[in-house]
């Protein structure tokens, strides 16, 4: 992938180091109290209102930012995109836009942050080798930890698209039959080992065809861009569940996206290259870009920093999970979201939920003096993500947040 010229930055007030100076611009979706919601861009801490601004320039896609979701802009396509990014660097770094752009600028404080698109399908893999290894040793000690298939392709499944929630959105303990080894039968109760997932999402823009898989050298024409993604898991539930048909009611009840979407274009300066694929992946996965992602995480729990997981140790890349997706023919909408899986590094502190750092519960980690294991209800967990911006600097991928609440289920 080329690396495009990094824009100068910006003349808005505080977007200088913070994470979304003008070589970021991710997009989302506002209201102010009593209006609509609209598709904004990030800048600083404030929102472009993309609406007025593009109609005052006579845009011909000034249609596309006065939606309630992305959607429309997902559908256009890269060129559009592209275009797009284009004139919104031009708005925020010439200082001859600045009376058109000013008014329109409104401080973050001020705006509710939605849902930014509407999810269709809702994929997840599970891209890490050392989750998986850790994964496969706790869920199936007497078995190899990594099964025959998973060097061979991306293991995935199908979620929920419907119960996909923005970041800030409270998450209720869920119900459902859980049953320890030790105990003869099930029991239906709230669970009792609520985890994270610390994971990344890409988000699909241009759609594809039934019946035509999607090859691997044209992920950049699908993929609109990454938001941060926490796939809140229930191990009880799952572990019960998940023979032989894979996760199910442990994993449908919640998944937190950010409310900004970082568009492809910004993580120009991201991309690296993979750990490594042993055996060499069949010829439909393979890549011939750099198609490792160096971003870093910071998994936050009762507002202490518990692990720094490092995408940059992920096994597939986004590209062949796109691929295998649509391996069969099954075709790819605008708003469709596949989810990388749990990002653990190799050592304990980079672990990605707390089934890993807690070690199934048997070695319980200490936050503000306090030693843990699974979520308590109250419990806020804040996923934090940063990446190397084509600025030199580095740009803040949306945050996810989401605090539990009590079961509400019949007991
Ligand atoms: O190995 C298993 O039985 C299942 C592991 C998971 O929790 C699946 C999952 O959500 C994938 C991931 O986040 O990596
Ligand atoms: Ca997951
Ligand atoms: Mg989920």
């Amino acid at each position: 992938m080329t690396t495009p010229s990094s824009p100068p930055s910006s003349w808005v007030e505080g977007a200088a180091g913070s994470g979304y100076d003008a070589d970021h611009l991710p997009y989302g979706v506002f209201a102010g109290p009593g209006e609509s919601p609209r598709v904004g861009v990030r800048i600083g801490n404030h929102v472009l209102d993309l609406t007025p601004v593009a109609a005052a320039d006579m845009l011909d896609t000034h249609h596309l930012f006065d939606e309630p979701s992305l959607n429309e802009l997902l559908g256009a396509g890269r060129a559009v995109w592209q275009s797009t990014r284009t004139w919104i660097t031009g708005l925020v770094t010439d200082e001859t836009e600045r009376d058109l752009v000013e008014p329109h600028l409104l401080p973050l404080a001020e705006v509710t942050m939605l849902m930014p698109f509407e999810v269709g399908d809702y994929v997840d893999f599970y891209a890490s080798l050392d989750h998986a290894t850790n994964v496969g040793r706790l869920f199936r000690p007497d078995a190899e930890a990594l099964l025959p298939n998973w060097r061979w392709l991306p293991v995935g499944y199908h979620g929920r698209g419907g119960t996909v929630v923005p970041s800030g959105t409270d998450v209720v303990r869920p119900c459902g039959q859980r049953k320890a080894p030790t105990e003869d039968a099930p029991t239906y109760g709230p669970s009792r080992r609520l985890d994270i997932e610390a994971e990344l999402g890409f988000v699909v823009g241009a759609g594809s065809h039934l019946g035509e898989p999607v090859s691997t050298s044209a992920f950049a024409d699908h993929v609109f861009g990454v938001v941060g993604l926490n796939d809140w898991s229930a191990r009880d539930i799952q572990a019960w569940e998940y023979v032989p048909l894979g996760p199910f009611l442990g994993k449908s009840f919640a998944t937190s996206i950010s409310v900004w979407v970082t568009p492809l274009d910004a993580l120009a300066a991201t991309w690296t290259d993979l750990p490594g694929q042993e055996p060499a992946p069949l010829d439909y996965l393979s890549v011939a870009e750099p198609a490792g992602l160096a971003i870093d995480l910071e998994v936050e729990l009762a507002g202490e920093v518990v692990s720094r997981p490092p995408y940059a140790s992920m096994y597939w890349s986004p590209h062949q999970m796109l691929a295998h997706l649509t391996a069969n023919g099954a075709s790819i909408r605008p708003g469709d979201l596949f989810a990388s899986g749990t990002i653990s590094g190799p050592e304990r502190e980079q672990r990605g939920s707390f089934l890993e750092l807690s070690w199934g519960g048997k070695e319980p980690f200490t936050v503000a003096g306090v030693e843990r294991t699974f979520l308590d209800d109250g419990d806020t967990v804040v996923l934090r993500y940063s990446a190397p911006g084509t600025g030199g600097g580095r740009i803040a991928i949306g945050e996810v947040s989401g605090t539990i609440l009590p079961a509400q289920g019949l007991d």
